[in-house]
């Protein structure tokens, strides 16, 4: 029903008012929406494809409720005629509000001018309006590059009729018969240098099964022959285990197959196990800064002793792009420096190298550098593999560097049996070195190759297909592909535009919860973000909502950062003046010494009064501190009956936490504003919680239950992947969203500094990034614009104009 009382006022949710309701706080107040009929609390679906409305918890009984579903406005005069005359009156005064302000009617998505820049001209026959919601019609935001033939539409969304597993198992096996013809000229093609260029979904992993079992069973090449480079552990998995089904038991464990640093580590360990023994490998950056402050390494240099946490990862960021790149300590020695970044990794490398090299410890670069070296250097030895490895296949080229490139053509030779296949557009790791480049310029390295190009997209849906094309044709770097979908069923996109994050999270999760209903298989939604701040409410609404999910954490949880950590113990303390544990946290940012807080400890045990009130007593003080001190203790006074949005306002502004992070961040020149926008998103998951005790219930029992979700083991099936855009490569879900499609987030703030310095690269990376997670889904894409990010108002992602062209 699209009816109900908020707080006893009126709520209709007409297509006219959409745009005025803010339906994520409705949503976080379910308890104060109850129906006009028999009083009872009624919740709110506000999803993405379909229409928001009411509706009555299970096993309710209400008279409104008929066998067809609860109904109509009308029928409510006969029940609650109070009520029936409320509503009539909130029509009335829609009507006319909507005849006086032109605005109100502004559908939510796309043409609101004053809000996106790169607003799109909206095509009145290529949209669909569901509600007030303007939507893309099915292949709507792109410029089709491939007109799919005109076919009924089938159910998106498929009921589960037999066990998944049956369903899956027999899928593949019918799967891994087929081979579209230009697929099949790829496998027959074994002799010589091959080139296969291939769009998203064209079956590059079927072709590098079927071409190695075909290598096997037809050529009678043995598999211990053929190496198969693989960009995850994974996917050397998966092709193991189709090889496995298809040819006798025990021959897929002699294939060679594997990530780079695999195949390579295992050749080294091989050939100098003492060398290469694992205990001597420097995994993290932690491991590499402590070598080199233990060894005394750093003596002498105290510009590089003192380095920031963030200065020391950029700098053995880019020595490591080096490495990769086959750069050596001795030749960026003299090199002109365009960042102080750079100005630290050149000072550094030859430093960081030369204390490996004493103490004998080595990073994963050295895998790669240690292979190339050791087959260069020994002929003997690489002429014995050269006659062994007749085969040599690479996936994901598009993602090689320098020295896995330069190995690999040492091994492939001479016969060059070498097959590498990629997708020059979805290059995105150009951070670690790998550059589109090699994929682009192999024909001039092998003049003799042949190259094929897989064009036809089995994944998606051909509106999902050709939004992709329309958003990779803007990159200039590329090899221009006419991919088409192989589908005749267009599949579904959308664009929504919520209010804010919150809003967005739980759209997103409300649309899933729909589709579960629909059939839709909870294991087969993906929801894949740019950064990990987007991960944040999305996590919390699932929790709330009881949905599993899968989640890798990329780095501590939003509630564990520091700033998040100092910002709640002063709500803490608010409640309670006596928390000696959240004022002991927060006492850096009072600028308050460890002596000061023993004496501000035993003062409060002598006075008998609770630690904060005695705070701006305390005989230590200077003049003024101790103004300062009397404010916070007046101001967390204040806030203990306010809303805890207003509290942190409060806190934030005349508490001067603000202004203290802004200063730390200064003095640390990490020129980030990442507290700025944590303070921001506390704030708005606060707007949710009407009360500080409230707010700091839930956020312990979301702490809990994402901490129960994410160590969950073995991990539930049904299951929703919350996962970034850079895990999310290779992989692929009936259902995808895409949370964020904002200027600062994607393309992300880093870009968007190069692109002002004049760079357009990083730019160029960025749209193959979101191509990525486009071409990811297979029958629905569901794209989000929130209007307000960080308490901020947003601008519209570049890239969403670009798709619309
Ligand atoms: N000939 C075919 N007939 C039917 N389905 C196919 C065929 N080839 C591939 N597929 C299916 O299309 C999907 C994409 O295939 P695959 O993952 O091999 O593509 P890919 O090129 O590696 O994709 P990406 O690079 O985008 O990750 C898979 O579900 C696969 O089973």
């Amino acid at each position: 029903m699209n009816y109900a009382l908020l707080d006893n006022k009126p709520i209709l949710l007409l297509p006219e008012n959409y745009n005025r309701i803010p339906f994520w706080r409705m949503s976080a107040r379910q308890d104060k929406v109850r129906c006009p009929a028999c009083a009872s609390a009624l919740r709110l679906h506000a999803g993405i494809s379909f229409e928001p409305h009411f509706f009555h918890p299970e096993g309710a009984e209400c008279p409104l409720l008929t066998e067809n579903g609860p109904a109509p406005l009308d029928s409510l005069q006969a029940i609650n005629e109070t009520a029936a005359t409320a509503f009539q009156a909130a029509l009335a005064a829609t009507a006319a509000k909507d005849h006086n302000d032109d605005n109100a009617k502004e559908p939510l998505a796309f043409s609101s001018k004053e809000h996106s820049e790169a607003s799109i001209d909206v095509d009145e026959a290529n949209t669909t309006t569901i509600g007030s919601f303007r939507l893309p019609k099915k292949r709507t935001i792109g410029a089709s590059t491939t007109p799919p033939p005109p076919a009924p539409k089938p159910p998106v969304f498929r009921k589960r009729l037999m066990p998944k597993k049956t369903i899956s198992y027999m899928a593949e096996q019918m799967r891994d018969q087929s081979l579209h013809p230009g697929q099949q000229q790829a496998v027959h093609a074994t002799e010589g240098p091959f080139l296969i260029l291939a769009g998203a979904g064209s079956g590059k992993t079927r072709v590098m099964t079927a071409r190695t079992t075909h290598l096997i069973s037809d050529l009678g090449v043995k598999p211990n022959q053929i190496m198969v480079v693989t960009f995850t552990t994974k996917a050397a998995d998966e092709i193991r285990q189709r090889i496995a089904r298809q040819l006798p038991a025990g021959q897929a464990r002699e294939l060679i197959a594997g990530t780079f640093h695999s195949i390579f580590y295992r050749m080294l360990l091989h050939h100098q196990p003492e060398r290469w023994d694992q205990q001597r490998l420097l995994k993290k950056d932690w491991q590499k800064w402590r070598l080199m402050r233990e060894t005394g390494a750093l003596l002498g240099h105290d510009d590089l002793a003192t380095l920031k946490e963030t200065e020391i990862t950029e700098a053995l960021g880019i020595i490591s792009r080096w490495k990769n790149e086959y750069i050596l300590p001795h030749e960026v020695a003299y090199r002109e420096a365009t960042s102080d970044a750079e100005k630290r990794a050149i000072q550094l490398y030859p430093l960081y190298e030369a204390t490996k090299k004493k103490h004998q410890w080595f990073d994963f670069d050295d895998m790669l550098i240690g292979c190339y070296e050791m087959l260069r250097d020994d002929p003997g030895l690489l002429r014995r593999y050269q006659e062994r490895l007749t085969y040599v296949m690479v996936d994901e080229f598009q993602d090689i560097n320098r020295i896995q490139y330069e190995t690999v053509k040492l091994l492939a030779a001479p016969q060059n049996n070498l097959c590498v296949i990629g997708d020059d557009d979805q290059s995105i790791y150009g951070f670690r070195g790998s550059d589109p480049q090699y994929i682009l310029g192999f024909t001039k390295d092998f003049p003799q190759a042949s190259t094929f190009t897989l064009e036809v997209n089995y994944r998606s849906h051909s509106s999902i297909v050709s939004l992709g094309y329309s958003l990779i044709g803007h990159n200039r770097e590329r090899w221009a592909k006419e991919c088409q979908s192989f589908h005749r069923e267009e599949g579904d996109t959308y664009l929504f535009e919520p209010e804010d994050e919150e809003e967005q999270a739980s759209r997103i999760v409300d649309e899933i919860i729909h589709r579960r209903e629909q059939g839709a298989i909870l294991g087969e939604c993906a929801i894949l973000y740019r950064t990990n701040e987007s991960a944040r409410p999305i996590l919390e609404r699932l929790s709330e909502a009881g949905i599993p999910f899968h989640y890798t954490q990329e780095e501590e949880s939003f509630y564990q950062r520091q700033t998040v950590r100092w910002t709640l113990n002063y709500l803490r303390l608010a409640l309670n003046p006596d928390d000696t544990d959240a004022l002991k946290e927060i006492l850096s940012t009072l600028y308050i010494s460890a002596e000061m807080w023993n004496a501000l400890r035993s003062q409060a045990i002598i006075e008998d009064k609770p630690i904060l009130h005695v705070l701006p007593h305390l005989t230590q003080l200077k003049p003024y501190q101790r103004k300062h001190m009397q404010q916070i203790n007046e101001i967390l006074t204040a806030c203990k009956d306010v809303p805890p949005a207003q509290a942190l306002e409060l806190i934030y502004e005349d508490g001067k936490l603000r202004d203290y992070l802004k200063k730390r961040a200064k003095d640390r020149e990490d020129g980030r504003e990442r507290w700025s926008d944590e303070l921001q998103q506390i704030l708005a998951a606060s707007k949710r919680h009407a009360t500080i005790s409230d707010f700091l219930a839930y956020i312990d029992q979301m702490t809990r239950q994402e901490k129960e979700w994410r160590t969950m083991r073995p991990l539930p099936d049904e299951a929703v992947h919350v996962l970034s855009i850079h895990r999310a490569k290779g992989l692929e879900y009936d259902h995808v969203f895409l949370p964020d499609l904002v200027e600062g987030a994607l393309p992300h703030e880093y870009t968007l500094d190069e692109l002002r310095k004049g760079g357009s690269g990083a730019l160029e990376e960025e749209r193959r990034l979101l191509y990525v997670a486009i071409t990811r889904a297979r029958h629905s894409l569901c794209i989000g614009i929130p209007r307000e990010r960080f308490g901020r108002k947003t601008r519209t992602s570049r890239f969403i104009a670009e798709m619309g062209r």
